[in-house]
């Protein structure tokens, strides 16, 4: 799928994975929405990318992925304003083992929203053009984070949703691909703030760091090649792929009918 004269939605576009995903997008000849509840990031990096690509290129709205309304008016805007969505990348997360009702509701709450929200766009069943979806998950998708159980139940959650509706979308005929990302430690915000947020788990930030050291950490552009893989190679529905320094691996699961 060459991207040229595509349009794709992104959330948590702002800052670390969703800046990194709106550029490699937008290099690749994308338009793009970048969505984010955090407008002062968002217009800063809508201002430098006008500078590089011209303002028609992108759109910033300011969004909360918690929120069914504005995630709505987001992408009608954007369907208004570029005509229509190929690609929709929920990308917005957080940490918080206190919080953790919070981390539900934007990390896998916030997927299944904007999921269910794009059909209406994007479904060849609604009248879109089908297209392709990548959520992101985590290594913690595939794997437990002791530090950080509910976290890690949130990212399965995106996996095993994002599985299903790969092949309810072949069963149904919508056209649209679905694919998780997989990454392991990147340096960002979410991963540099986490430490005062294990809450009740915070006694295993020891045991967390050694994990880190033991895989090291991801460089921003491994990660948003990864996101264009899963985004242009049309073989891949499905997949859950995992990224890791200097390796990546398209994951396999028991068969169990
Ligand atoms: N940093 C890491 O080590 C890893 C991160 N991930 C996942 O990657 C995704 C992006 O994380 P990072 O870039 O590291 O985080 P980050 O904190 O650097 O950026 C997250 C962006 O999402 C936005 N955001 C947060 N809550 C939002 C909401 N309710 N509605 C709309 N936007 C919201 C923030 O304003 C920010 O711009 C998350 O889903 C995270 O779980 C996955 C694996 C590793
Ligand atoms: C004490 C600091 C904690 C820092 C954690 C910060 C961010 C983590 C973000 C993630 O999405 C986690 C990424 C990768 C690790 C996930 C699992 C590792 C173990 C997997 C396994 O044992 O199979």
């Amino acid at each position: 799928m060459a991207l040229n004269g595509k349009i794709a939605v992104v959330t948590g576009a702002a800052m670390g994975i969703g800046k990194a995903i709106t550029e490699i997008l937008m290099q690749n000849g994308a338009k793009v929405a970048l969505l984010d509840v955090n407008k002062t990031a968002g217009d800063s990096l809508k201002e430098a990318l006008d500078k590089q690509y011209g303002q028609e290129k992108t759109m910033f709205l300011c969004c909360n992925v918690e929120s069914e309304e504005q995630i709505k008016a987001a992408f009608q805007k954007t369907a208004e304003t570029f005509g229509k969505i190929d690609i929709l990348c929920n990308n917005a997360g957080m940490l918080n083992e206190s919080t953790w009702e919070k981390t539900i509701s934007i990390n896998l709450v916030g997927v299944i929203r904007g999921t269910y929200l794009a059909l209406e766009h994007m479904s060849k069943l609604s009248g879109g053009q089908g297209g392709v979806i990548i959520n992101t998950a985590s290594m913690a998708g595939l794997g437990p984070l002791p530090s950080c159980p509910v976290y890690t139940a949130t990212k399965h959650g995106v996996v095993g949703f994002t599985r299903a509706m790969a092949a309810a979308s072949t069963a149904s005929g919508y056209g649209i691909r679905f694919n998780s990302l997989c990454p392991s430690f990147v340096q960002t915000d979410l991963f540099t703030t986490t430490k005062s947020n294990l809450g009740q788990f915070s006694n295993l930030a020891d045991m967390t760091q050694l994990i880190i050291d033991k895989l090291g950490m991801l460089n921003m552009s491994e990660v948003a090649e990864s996101v264009l893989e899963l985004v242009t190679d049309e073989t891949k529905n499905g997949e859950a792929l995992l990224v890791m320094p200097k390796r990546k691996q398209y994951m396999t699961f028991p068969s169990i009918i």
